[in-house]
């Protein structure tokens, strides 16, 4: 699936291979102007095709004055110049604005990370009256900065220690900023995002979810043909019952659904996501118990990578036999596949497809994603691949998706795989893991803390330590309970209970489940943890 195109003005993201591309993208959109994100490399031809109002330059790890370090196309500034596009560079973007342009960059002397506060210098078209701007707080990463500017340009901020941050020549249109607007941590970066895009580049804002969810009904329409059938990868999680029930718009019953009991699913899971796909859902899904393939298939496996892997060829061999079951029953065999693939899955998982030869580390490999075998036979059909889950639930508002999915915490394909540590199947593991998870998330729903939490769950320790219980003194394993507040899932904070509801949870745990004598609770931040421990 192409990413949205829909409606308005466009603005482009040239990725450089940043951290936070993907948050310039999300923040662009909160303002209701269409952007889309490109890798660097993309040549002027591709550029020119999507007639972009502005093009934005992301950071990236790397330094101007490198050799091979990514740049721009020849002929861009002339491009934007003759089209009247604007260009904002931001870190990265600066500095190779003023090398492209024929000003200086160093290494700095002294590198800024973190906090800064910053001041403007002149008046400006970015900031307005300097007499009026009040000093903000924004945040810096470079090594870099620009000593010499390129003619025509001026300093219009500079940090407290001096240093450049941010320029502007307002006749050529092309801005520049040393810091990152995009992150929350610079307290005014998204006023200043607003103020440049609407104000300075005149941008119309008229992007729209339902403008994104009519496109992508069309393009699946276009993409699978009038004759073809797709095989829907569904969990009765959020992300795949939105793709599923917005593919069922696009080519109705020719979609066939399938939900994989793998055998690290949660306590009873099965029933009760098949009966609600019944009650509530109205799509046809058939259930395949595929336990035996998964837990054979990672008997003794212990590296999480490995085990990622692994789940994900096991998912699509048993796609794969449902497709073949499914030939023989409407003499063609679907070659489509739909997954409910989220934009920080795509991330995480690889290098993000907008990083052209990508610098950015792998995270993890998300079993629909990184986990996926290299001679898979299936064409995927993602129509969110680029959307964040919270935009994802508000298009499945816009499908009428019952509250009954779309507020569900999210739950990993690999499942209790990856919140067991080691051999999934090393001793009672499962069985104890789903149980204390069970009395955790229930708890949770009892104290009607479900909605303010954004997911929650149980982890096996395979960490064996001393406890008294009934004066005998037993050896077993531990549990860690995780509770997060998040918005997509790409940062997140540890909840804060009370203690009294962790300690009735504690010893529910204990008190129940044999295996169990002690229980901890995570406390650790998504950076610098991630939320899964594996
Ligand atoms: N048990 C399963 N059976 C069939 N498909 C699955 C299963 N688990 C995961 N998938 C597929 O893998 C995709 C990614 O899983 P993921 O958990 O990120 O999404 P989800 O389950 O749809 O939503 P949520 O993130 O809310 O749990 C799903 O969208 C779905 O297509
Ligand atoms: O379908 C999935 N397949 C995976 O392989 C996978 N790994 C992590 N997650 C979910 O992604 C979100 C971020 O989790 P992490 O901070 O652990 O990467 C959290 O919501 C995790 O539950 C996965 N979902
Ligand atoms: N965040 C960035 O874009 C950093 C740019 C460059 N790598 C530097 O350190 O100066
Ligand atoms: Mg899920």
């Amino acid at each position: 699936m192409e990413q949205s195109t829909a409606r308005g003005s466009v603005v482009l993201v040239l990725d450089f291979g940043s951290q936070y591309t993907h948050l310039i993208t999300r923040r662009i959109r909160q303002l209701s102007i269409c952007s889309i994100c490109l890798p660097a490399g993309t040549s002027l031809a591709e550029i020119s095709k999507l007639n972009p109002h502005v093009v934005i330059l992301s950071g990236g790890p790397h330094s101007v004055h490198e050799e091979g370090s990514p740049t721009l196309p020849d002929g861009f500034f002339e491009y934007a110049q003759e089209h009247k596009v604007s260009v904002l560079g931001i870190c990265y973007g600066l500095h190779l604005i003023v090398k492209l342009l024929g000003g200086e960059v160093k290494q700095a002397e002294r590198q800024e990370y973190g906090r800064m506060e910053i001041t403007a210098v002149k008046n400006s078209e970015l900031f307005g009256d300097a007499q009026s701007f009040p000093n903000q707080v924004v945040w810096m990463s470079h090594g870099d900065e620009a000593v010499q500017l390129p003619r025509g340009f001026s300093v219009v901020a500079t940090s407290l220690q001096g240093n450049i941050a941010a320029i502007e020549n307002s006749a050529a249109g092309i801005y520049a900023l040393q810091y990152h607007p995009e992150v929350t941590h610079s307290l005014r970066g998204m006023e200043t995002l607003r103020h440049f895009l609407l104000e300075v580049a005149g941008v119309t804002a008229e992007w729209k979810l339902q403008d994104v969810l009519t496109e992508q009904i069309e393009l699946v329409k276009a993409a699978v043909g009038p004759d073809e059938h797709v095989v829907c990868a569904l969990s009765g999680g959020v992300d795949s019952t939105v793709a599923a029930t917005l593919v069922h718009r696009a080519i109705g019953d020719r979609l066939h659904c399938v939900f994989v009991d793998n055998g690290l699913c949660r306590y009873k899971e099965g029933e009760r996501v098949m009966g609600t796909f019944k009650s509530d859902l109205h799509l046809p899904v058939t259930c395949v118990d595929a336990t035996d393939m998964f837990l054979s298939r990672l008997k003794g496996v212990v590296d999480p990578e490995k085990k990622r892997k692994i789940i994900g060829a096991a998912f699509i061999a048993v796609f794969e036999e449902f497709s073949v079951q499914l030939e023989k029953e409407l003499g063609k065999k679907p070659t489509f596949l739909v997954q409910g693939t989220l934009y920080p899955d795509v991330i995480e998982s690889c290098p993000p497809p907008g990083s052209g030869k990508s610098h950015s580390h792998t995270i993890k490999s998300h079993h629909n994603v990184g986990g996926l075998p290299a001679d898979m036979q299936f064409k995927l059909v993602e129509p969110l691949k680029w959307l964040f889950k919270d935009e994802v639930r508000k298009l499945g508002a816009l499908l009428e998706v019952p509250d009954s999915f779309l507020k569900r915490h999210p739950f990993p394909g690999p499942g209790l795989a990856v919140r067991i540590l080691g051999d999934v199947t090393q001793g009672n593991a499962l069985e104890t893991i789903r149980l204390a998870d069970e009395i955790f998330v229930n708890s949770i729903r009892e104290a009607g803390l479900y909605d303010e939490i954004w997911q929650a769950f149980a982890v096996y320790l395979p960490v064996k330590t001393v406890g008294v219980q009934g004066d005998k003194r037993t050896h077993s394993n531990a549990v860690a309970l995780r509770a997060i507040t998040s918005e997509d899932g790409m940062t997140a904070d540890w909840y804060h209970f009370d203690s009294k509801f962790l300690a009735d949870v504690s010893s529910k745990i204990c008190n129940s489940i044999r295996d169990i004598n002690r229980v901890v609770y995570d406390i650790t931040s998504k950076p610098p943890s991630t939320v899964e421990w594996e």
